[in-house]
């Protein structure tokens, strides 16, 4: 059995995550933590689960490191200073494991991955989120990581991250904002979960791809299949690809 503990745990992730280990016959579920909680029971977890806000996850995360508990984080606001950091508390021989998804969903990441491959083929690439109006950060952790996946594979050949843009008068945020070079917009919206549109254009042509999280449970497997590995891959491990066989 692996002890689990859940930080968020009355959060819309942890909540699912808490029911997904609960159904789960090799996990235990040991500790249930949200804001202002007693963590004592924490001790107890081998994989700390993490679905808080970006604004506190890296004093969650700190604690884990420094008392030898695994950690599978969701939360965003993961740039590369902040896992530099946690690479810096991990040091040279890490004795834990430290695993980072912006996105747990299959469906996410293998839209994520199509992206970056259909880049370097398109003139211009813009990325447009949409979630839920509870959401906290914008633009989405996902839709930094394609941004991030999307700039490297046009810049490896050769190209500018965004493509061409003649706009030389607009209102503040009209374009979005950038992130490594490429466009990236976010909107809000009741009745939506986490949707995800990546439009590419070229000569007389276009392509869209587009990833929708209609449910929660849409990110489950990805949190149980990294809870169940994470104590395999001691350090810091980001993305939930590193996990699956992609060919
Ligand atoms: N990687 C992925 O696949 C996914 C990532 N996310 C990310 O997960 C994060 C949480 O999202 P979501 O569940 O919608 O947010 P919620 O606001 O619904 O839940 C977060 C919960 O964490 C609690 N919390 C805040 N600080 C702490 C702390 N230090 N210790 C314990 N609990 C704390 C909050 O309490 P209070 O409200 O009182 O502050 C709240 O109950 C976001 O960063 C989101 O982007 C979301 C979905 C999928
Ligand atoms: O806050 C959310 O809901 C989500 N957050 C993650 C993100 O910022 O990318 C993953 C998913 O989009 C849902």
């Amino acid at each position: 059995m692996i002890a689990v503990g859940v930080l968020g745990s009355r959060g819309r992730m942890g909540a699912e995550v808490c029911r997904a280990v609960r159904e789960a016959p090799d996990l235990e579920l040991v500790a249930e933590i949200d804001a202002g909680d007693d963590r004592s029971g924490l001790a107890k977890a081998d994989v700390l689960v993490d679905f808080t806000h970006p604004d506190t996850v890296m004093d969650n995360l700190r604690w884990a490191v420094e008392n030898g508990v695994h950690s599978v984080v969701g939360t965003t606001g993961f740039d590369d200073d902040r896992l530099a950091t946690v690479r810096g508390w991990l040091g040279p021989d890490p004795s834990v494991g430290v695993f980072v998804a912006p996105n747990f969903g299959i469906a996410a990441v293998l839209m994520m991955l199509f992206a970056a491959r259909a880049a370097p083929y398109f003139e211009s690439v813009e990325i447009v989120e949409l979630h839920h109006p509870g959401k906290a950060d914008a633009p989405s952790g996902t839709a930094r990581r394609t941004a991030e996946l999307v700039s490297a594979a046009r810049r490896a050949a050769g190209q500018d991250p965004a493509g061409p843009d003649a706009t030389t008068s607009a209102l503040d945020g009209a374009r979005g904002t950038r992130v490594a070079g490429v466009p990236v917009h976010a909107v809000r919206l009741g009745g939506l979960v986490a949707h995800q549109e990546v439009l590419l254009g070229g000569s007389g042509e276009t392509l869209t791809i587009r990833h929708d999280s209609l449910d929660r449970a849409s990110f489950m497997p990805g949190v149980l299949l990294a809870v169940r590995h994470v104590a395999d891959h001691l350090g810091l491990t980001v993305g939930l690809e590193a996990l699956l066989d992609l060919g």
